[in-house]
C-alpha cells in the first residue's frame, strides 16, 4: 500500500498539515448543527467540518442520530459556511447518502473497523468512487483488524486514506474513557509509513481536560491531524457531552498545542542530530556486544544444568534478578518499570535458549 496518498494530496486540505476536524458529535438540530458549525469557522481555521449522522450507541434508548434529515442540514452548513465536510459511515446506504448530499471525506467507525463484514460492505459501495476515507482503530487493541479495514478500503481503489486513533476499551477503570496504547499507533506508522494519522482527542480522553494533553502528545508522536468534537452547549448535547468542547475552548487548544516537525533543513541543527545519533549507534553496538557475552553464559549454565539435571527455571535467582536491576536502574535514572519490561524480556529468551539447550545431547 506504498501509493497511499498523503494529506497534503486530498483536496480539501489546503495549508498541509497537522490538520483540525471539529463539529459536534452528532447533528441535533439544524441550527444547532449550522450554529455550531458558525461559530467555530469565526473562532479558528479549521481544515473541515465534522458531525454525526448515524450514531452507533453502546446501549439501546439512546440518541442514534438524526439520519438522512441531518444531511441536508449539513449540505447547507457546507454551502453557506463554504467548508469541507465530513461524516460517519456504517453501510452501503450510508455511503450513498453521504455522497448525495456532498460529504467530501467519510470515516468509519470503530465499532465498524471491527467488523470485516461491514467494512466489505462499504469497500464494495465505494468502489469506483473517488472520497478520502479515514479508518478508526477497531474498539479492542487489535492492530491487524484495523490494518485488514484498510487494506479491504485500499482494495476499493481508495488511495487518499487515512487512520484515526481513538484509543481502545478498557475493562479496568482509566482516567482515559478509551486508553490512548500509543504504541498501536507507533506500529501502525512503522508498518504503513506513508498513511496519515489523525488523533481524535475527544474519545480518548472522554472528558474535556484531557483534550488538549492528548492533543499535545499526539503531535509530539508526528500525528497529521486532530478531531475534535465541539458543540456550541455541549453541557446539552444528545451525545458524548462530557468529552464536547465549546468552539471558544477548540480555538484555545489548537493555539495552544506546540506544532512541531518530523524534520528540519537548518543544516546545523541536522548535523547535531546525526552526532548525536553516531553516539547511540556505539552504545547500541556495545549494548549488543553486552547481550550477547550475557547469552554465551546462559548457554554455558545450560550446559550445565543438563549435566547437572537441574531445573531451566530457577525461581530464587530470577526474583532476586528482578528486585534488583531495576532497583539498580532507577539509582541511574532509568525507568524501573521499564527495567522490570526489560528484564523480563531477558529473562524469557534465557528459558527459551536454555530449554534447547538441556534438551539437546550433547555430540
Ligand atoms: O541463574 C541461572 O540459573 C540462569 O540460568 C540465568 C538466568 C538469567 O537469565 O539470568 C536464567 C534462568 C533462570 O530462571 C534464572 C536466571
Amino acid at each position: 500500500m506504498k501509493d497511499i496518498q498523503p494529506l497534503e494530496s486530498w483536496s480539501v486540505v489546503k495549508n498541509g498539515g497537522p490538520i483540525a476536524i471539529a463539529g459536534p458529535c452528532s447533528a441535533e438540530s439544524e441550527e444547532q448543527l449550522m450554529e455550531t458549525c458558525r461559530q467555530i469557522t469565526e473562532e479558528i481555521d479549521i481544515t473541515m467540518l465534522r458531525a454525526g449522522i448515524w450514531k452507533p450507541r453502546t446501549r439501546p434508548g439512546s440518541f442514534e442520530g438524526i439520519g438522512e434529515e441531518g444531511l441536508k442540514w449539513f449540505a447547507n452548513v457546507k454551502k453557506e459556511l463554504n467548508m469541507p465536510i465530513t461524516t460517519e459511515v456504517a453501510n452501503a446506504q450510508h455511503v450513498e447518502l453521504a455522497l448525495k448530499y456532498g460529504a467530501d471525506v467519510l470515516w468509519i467507525g470503530a465499532r465498524s473497523t471491527v467488523n470485516p463484514f461491514t467494512i466489505q460492505e462499504i469497500a464494495d459501495a465505494l468502489k469506483g468512487v473517488d472520497v478520502p476515507v479515514m479508518i478508526k482503530n477497531p474498539i479492542n487493541p487489535d492492530l491487524a483488524l484495523w490494518k485488514g479495514a484498510i487494506e479491504r478500503i485500499y482494495g476499493a481503489g481508495i488511495r487518499q486514506i487515512a487512520g484515526i486513533h481513538r484509543g481502545f476499551s478498557s475493562f479496568e477503570k482509566t482516567k482515559y474513557r478509551n486508553v490512548p496504547m500509543w504504541k498501536l499507533a507507533i506500529a501502525l506508522k512503522t508498518e504503513l509509513p506513508n498513511l496519515p494519522l489523525i488523533c481524535d482527542p475527544s474519545h480518548i480522553g472522554g472528558t474535556r481536560d484531557l483534550i488538549y494533553p492528548v492533543s499535545q502528545k499526539a503531535i509530539d508522536l508526528d500525528f497529521d491531524g486532530l478531531m475534535i468534537e465541539t458543540h456550541r452547549d455541549p453541557d446539552n448535547a444528545w451525545s458524548d457531552a462530557s468529552q464536547q468542547v465549546t468552539p471558544k475552548r477548540l480555538a484555545e487548544i489548537l493555539n495552544e498545542v506546540k506544532i512541531r516537525k518530523s524534520t528540519t533543513d537548518a543544516e546545523e541543527v541536522n548535523n547535531k542530530l546525526d552526532d548525536l545519533r553516531s553516539k547511540i549507534d556505539r552504545l547500541d553496538t556495545e549494548l549488543l556486544d553486552v547481550m550477547s557475552q550475557r547469552m554465551s553464559v546462559v548457554n554455558e549454565i545450560g550446559d550445565y544444568k543438563r549435566e547437572n539435571n537441574l531445573t531451566v527455571f530457577q525461581a530464587g535467582r530470577w526474583i532476586d534478578i528482578f528486585q534488583n536491576r531495576p532497583e539498580q536502574a532507577e539509582k541511574l535514572g532509568i525507568g524501573k518499570s521499564f527495567m522490570e519490561q526489560l528484564f523480563k524480556l531477558i529473562h524469557d529468551e534465557s528459558i527459551r535458549v536454555q530449554t534447547k539447550v538441556v534438551n539437546t545431547e550433547k555430540a
